[in-house]
């Protein structure tokens, strides 16, 4: 499948090695991470080449060719949030993670959309889970 991977970049990159890991789990599992560079380490030099408009278009034609969002939001991210809510009018499935203790969003938790579905999980191995069960409803 076609996956748009969501996570904060200028909302703080406490999560990466998560990023990283989801990015891994998926691609190992045959899927294509369309938006791969959120879990590259140095995306913000790479980023910073480009344009903020050539950023959002670009990112913004990874969401229409996606089937589904898998996002990250244990941090506060306008990025994310804007993606997940992007997903949401697009109609595909979402899946939003997060640790236990993070302080997720009502806009999130209170999500009732039929398309949307939030796990909280405290390490890789629950991540694993939560990320087979989700690809295996397809
Ligand atoms: O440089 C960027 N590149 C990029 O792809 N994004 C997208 C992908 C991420 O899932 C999301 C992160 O948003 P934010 O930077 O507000 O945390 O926005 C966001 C930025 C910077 O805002």
């Amino acid at each position: 499948m076609k996956i748009f991977l969501s996570g904060s970049i200028r909302g703080g990159r406490q999560m990466l090695p998560t990023y990283q890991f989801i990015c891994g789990y998926l691609r190992s599992n045959g899927h294509e991470v369309l938006s791969w560079h959120v879990a590259h380490d140095g995306v913000e030099a790479t980023e910073s080449l480009m344009s903020e408009s050539q950023i959002y278009e670009r990112d913004m034609g990874f969401l229409r060719e996606s089937e589904c969002m898998i996002a990250e939001v244990s941090l506060a991210s306008t990025g994310v949030g804007y993606e997940v809510c992007s997903a949401i009018k697009k109609g595909i499935p979402i899946l939003c993670v997060h640790k236990p203790d993070a302080n997720v969003s009502a806009m999130i938790l209170g999500n009732t959309n039929c398309n949307v579905i939030v796990k909280d999980y405290s390490g890789n191995e629950d991540l694993e889970v939560i990320l087979r069960e989700f690809l295996a409803s397809f």
